[in-house]
C-alpha cells in the first residue's frame, strides 16, 4: 500500500494517458469518424467514469481527489476540452483543429495546467469567498442555524447587526459606491488612452487625435481622483458616526447590566471592549473595507476592459496568476520555517548565555569557563548554519516572485506580440493589455489581502455585540412613584449569596428577619463579614435576595420606579467614590437642576461648607481622580452633602464618617441626626459610642439576626453586642493609653 500511494499519481496519468490514445484511435472507426463531436464527448465520458472509479477504490492513496475539490477537478479535467471546442463551434469559429486534435500530447498537458490551475482557485480563493457570502445570503433565509454551524453564524449574525448600524445612512453608502465605480472606470483612462496614443504614433494619425487622447486621459484621471478623494472622505465620516453610535449603545448597554455583571467582569475588560475592540473593528472597516470596494470595482472594471481587449490574453493572465502567487508562497513558506529554527536555535544560545551568567559562581569555582564557551560556540555555530539555509531561501523566495512575475508577463509579451503580428489586436491594444494586467494583479492581490482582515473584523464585532444583547439579569422596574413615604422597611426571611448558589457556605444573608420603623434610627451592629453592607445594597436594588421579600411602606421594593426610589433612599458608604469633576459637580451628581442654595444647604449638614470654602477653587475646585485632591474626612463629607441634595426620605450610613477623627465623627453624626429629623435612618458604625444613640439595634452574626432591642436592653442581656461593646471600649482605652505614651 505504501509504494501504491507513492507511485499512484503517476499510474493516475498513465492510465488517463492510455485512455486518452485509445479513445483517439476509437475515433478513427468508421463509426465516430464522422461524428467528431460524439467522439470528443465521449472520450471525455469514458476518461471520467475511469478516473472516478479509480479515485474511489483507492482513495487513500490520492489523498484528496475523492473530495469535492478533487472530483470537481476530474470534470475540469475531462470535459474543459469538449466544453471549449463545443462553444468555438457555437460561436461560429472554425473547431477543426481542436476537434481532431484534442489528443495531442500538447493539448494532453494543457489540460493538466488548466485543471491545476481551476482547482487553485477553487480551493484557494473562490471556495472561501462563495462560503463567505453563501452564509450570509442562507442566514437570510434560515432562521435556525445547526449546531455546527455555530461559529460561522456568529460572524454572519455580526454582519447582520453592523448592517443594522450602516441602514440609517443607507443613501450615502449607495453614493459611495457609485463614486466608488466612478472613480474606478477614470482610472481605466491612462491604460486606454496609452494604447491610443501609441497607435497614433505607429499609424501616424492625425495630431488632433493625439491632443484629444492626452486631454481626455487627463481629465478622467483628475475626475477619478476628485471622485476617489469625495468617495473616502463620505465613507470616512459616515464609518466614524456609526463607530461613534456603536460606542454610545454599547456603553449604555453595559451601564443597564445588573452588578454582580460588573462583579464578574473587570474593568479594564469591558473598558477594552467599549474602546479598543471598537476601534479595531471600525478601523478594520474604515480602512480595508474600503480598500475592498475601491480594488474590487478595479477589479471589475480592469476585467471588463482586458477582456475587450483581448479574452484570449485575459484567459492566460486569470491561467498564470495563481501560480505566479503559489510558488512565492511555498518558498516563502520554506523561508519562514528556517527563520523560526534561527529563532530557537538564538534562544538557545541565549539560554547558555543567562545560564552561565546566573550561575558564574558555580561556573568559576568548577573553573569550566572554557567548557561553557565552547557550549555556546557551539550554539553559535548550529545558528550560522541555519543563518546561511535562511539566506538562500530568503533569496530563492525573492528570485521564485520575480521570476514568476517576470514569466507571466514575458509570456503574455509573447502571446500579444504573436496575436499583434497575425493582426488580431493592435500594438496599442497590446500596449493596454499591459498595462491593465499590471493593475490587476495588484488589484486582485489586495483584495484577497484585505478580505480575510474584514472577514476578521466583523467576527470580531461578535464581542462587541455580545454586551448588546445581553439581557441584564434584573426584574423589571416597578412603578409605583407615590408622593408621600413613610419609611418603613422591612427583611422578611431575606436569603442571598452574591454567586447565585445555594450551598450553604455560599449564603451571606440566612433568612434575615429585620424591622426599621419610620423616623427612627435603627443600628445594625455585627463582627467583620456578618452581612451587614450586603443588607444595605439590597435596600439600594444593587443586588436581588434569591428568598423572601425586602418591603417598603407595605409594598415590594420592587414595585417602585428606580428613580423614586433613589431619590427616597440615599446611601452613603464608607468606600464612597468621588468623581473627578468639580466639588460642585460631585454634590450635584444626578441631580442637576438643584440650585447653589440647595447645595449649600446639603453642604452645611454634612458640615463640608466650612472646608469647601477653605479648597483653592472652593466649590469649583476639581476633586480629581476618586477624589483623590481632598482628604479622606473631606471626601466623605462631600459624599454626604451629595446624599442629602436629595432630601432624602431614608438614610443610610454605611460606615460613612469612618474616616473622620472620633471629635469629628461625633459631630457629623449629632448634626445629621438632629438636621434628617423626619427621617428614617439606618446606621451601620463600628463605633460603640454612635451605635448606642440608637432607637433600635439589631445584631448581625453570621448572616443572621442574633439580637435586637435599645442600647440598655441589649447590654443587660450580656450577649453578643455586649461583648462587642467590651471589645470596642477595652480597644479604645488601649488607644488612648498609647496616645498619652506617645506625649
Ligand atoms: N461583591 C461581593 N461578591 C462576593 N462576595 C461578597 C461581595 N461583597 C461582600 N461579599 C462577602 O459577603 C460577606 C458579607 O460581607 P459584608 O460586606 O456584607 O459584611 P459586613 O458585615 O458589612 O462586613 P464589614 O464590617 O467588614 O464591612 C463576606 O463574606 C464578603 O466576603
Amino acid at each position: 500500500m505504501e509504494k501504491m500511494s507513492y507511485f499512484s499519481p503517476l499510474l493516475f496519468m498513465c492510465l488517463d494517458v492510455c485512455v486518452v490514445h485509445a479513445i483517439s484511435l476509437a475515433q478513427l472507426s468508421p463509426i465516430l469518424i464522422s461524428r467528431p463531436f460524439l467522439a470528443l464527448w465521449g472520450s471525455g465520458a469514458v476518461r471520467a467514469c475511469l478516473l472516478i472509479s479509480f479515485t474511489l477504490k483507492y482513495p487513500e492513496s490520492l489523498p484528496g481527489m475523492s473530495s469535492f475539490e478533487g472530483l470537481q477537478s476530474l470534470g475540469v479535467l475531462c470535459f474543459h476540452f469538449p466544453v471549449y471546442t463545443t462553444l468555438l463551434w457555437m460561436l461560429g469559429l472554425s473547431a477543426m483543429e481542436e476537434l481532431w486534435g484534442w489528443h495531442s500530447w500538447e493539448r494532453v498537458l494543457q489540460g493538466y495546467a488548466v485543471t491545476v490551475v481551476a482547482w487553485l482557485y477553487w480551493s484557494r480563493y473562490v471556495s472561501s469567498l462563495l462560503v463567505s457570502s453563501g452564509e450570509y445570503i442562507l442566514s437570510l433565509y434560515t432562521k435556525t442555524p445547526s449546531k455546527n454551524e455555530k461559529p460561522k453564524q456568529d460572524t454572519v449574525a455580526s454582519l447582520k447587526k453592523l448592517m443594522g448600524f450602516m441602514l440609517p445612512y443607507r443613501w450615502r453608502f449607495v453614493v459611495v459606491l457609485f463614486l466608488v465605480v466612478l472613480s474606478s472606470y477614470g482610472e481605466m483612462a491612462i491604460p486606454q488612452y496609452s494604447g491610443r496614443v501609441t497607435d497614433w504614433i505607429i499609424n501616424e494619425e492625425a495630431p488632433d487625435a493625439f491632443t484629444e487622447a492626452i486631454t481626455i486621459m487627463t481629465l478622467m484621471t483628475i475626475a477619478s481622483a476628485v471622485l476617489e478623494f469625495v468617495g473616502d472622505l463620505m465613507y470616512n465620516f459616515t464609518m466614524s458616526h456609526i463607530h461613534n453610535s456603536v460606542q454610545g449603545v454599547v456603553f449604555q448597554a453595559v451601564l443597564k447590566q445588573e452588578i454582580a455583571f460588573f462583579d464578574a467582569n473587570p474593568t479594564g475588560v469591558l473598558v477594552s471592549r467599549i474602546t479598543t475592540d471598537t476601534n479595531d473593528m471600525s478601523e478594520a472597516l474604515s480602512e480595508k473595507l474600503s480598500l475592498v470596494m475601491w480594488y474590487t470595482a478595479r477589479f471589475g472594471f480592469l476585467l471588463c476592459f482586458m477582456v475587450r481587449q483581448s479574452w484570449k490574453m485575459t484567459l492566460l493572465t486569470c491561467m498564470g496568476l495563481p501560480i505566479v502567487w503559489v510558488i512565492p508562497k511555498l518558498t516563502g513558506h520554506f523561508h519562514q520555517t528556517i527563520a523560526v529554527k534561527v529563532q530557537e536555535s538564538l534562544a538557545k544560545a541565549n539560554q547558555v548565555a543567562t545560564e552561565t551568567f546566573s550561575c558564574i559562581k558555580t561556573v568559576r569555582s568548577f573553573a569550566n569557563e572554557d567548557g561553557e564557551t565552547e557550549r555556546y560556540r557551539r550554539h553559535l555555530e548550529e545558528t550560522y548554519a541555519l543563518n546561511k539555509k535562511e539566506a538562500l531561501a530568503y533569496a530563492a523566495s525573492t528570485w521564485a516572485n520575480s521570476m514568476t512575475t517576470l514569466t507571466l508577463k514575458v509570456c503574455i509579451l509573447y502571446y500579444g506580440g504573436n496575436l499583434v503580428t497575425r493582426g488580431t489586436v493592435s500594438s496599442g491594444d497590446l500596449v493596454s493589455f499591459v498595462l491593465f494586467e499590471l493593475q490587476f494583479a495588484s488589484a486582485v492581490e489586495a483584495v484577497m489581502h484585505y478580505y480575510p482582515a474584514v472577514k476578521k473584523a466583523i467576527g470580531g464585532s461578535e464581542k462587541i455585540f455580545e454586551y448588546l444583547d445581553r439581557k441584564p439579569l434584573v426584574p423589571q422596574e416597578g412603578t409605583l412613584a407615590p408622593a408621600n413615604i413613610e419609611g418603613h422597611i422591612q427583611f422578611k426571611n431575606v436569603r442571598f449569596s452574591y454567586s447565585g448558589k445555594t450551598d450553604e457556605k455560599d449564603i451571606v444573608l440566612k433568612d434575615v428577619c429585620l424591622e426599621v420603623k419610620p423616623g427612627q434610627v435603627t443600628a445594625l451592629v455585627g463582627l467583620n463579614r456578618s452581612g451587614k453592607s450586603t443588607c444595605v445594597k439590597l435596600l439600594d436594588r444593587l443586588y436581588q435576595p434569591q428568598a423572601g421579600e425586602i418591603l417598603l411602606d407595605g409594598n415590594s421594593l420592587q414595585s417602585y420606579t428606580d428613580q423614586w426610589l433613589h431619590d427616597k433612599i440615599a446611601v452613603v458608604s464608607q468606600d464612597c467614590v468621588l468623581f473627578a469633576r468639580s466639588v460642585r459637580e460631585n454634590i450635584k451628581y444626578g441631580c442637576r437642576d438643584a440650585s447653589d442654595e440647595e447645595m449649600f444647604n446639603a453642604a452645611k449638614l454634612a458640615s463640608a461648607h466650612k472646608f469647601i470654602l477653605g479648597l483653592p477653587n472652593q466649590y469649583d475646585t476639581d476633586a480629581g481622580e476618586k477624589g483623590g485632591q481632598v482628604a479622606g474626612g473631606q471626601k466623605q463629607r462631600i459624599a454626604i452633602a451629595r446624599a442629602l441634595i436629595r432630601r432624602p426620605r431614608i438614610l443610610i450610613l454605611d460606615n460613612a464618617t469612618s474616616d473622620l477623627d472620633t471629635e469629628n465623627e461625633y459631630q457629623v453624626h449629632q448634626a445629621l441626626l438632629n438636621q434628617t429629623n423626619n427621617c428614617t435612618v439606618l446606621l451601620i458604625s463600628n463605633k460603640m459610642s454612635v451605635v448606642e444613640k440608637a432607637d433600635h439595634i439589631v445584631v448581625l452574626s453570621e448572616g443572621v439576626v442574633k439580637e435586637e432591642g435599645s442600647h440598655g436592653e441589649l447590654l443587660q442581656r450580656d450577649g453578643l453586642y455586649a461583648e462587642l461593646v467590651k471589645k470596642h471600649n477595652m480597644s479604645f482605652q488601649r488607644k488612648e493609653e498609647q496616645g498619652e505614651d506617645a506625649q
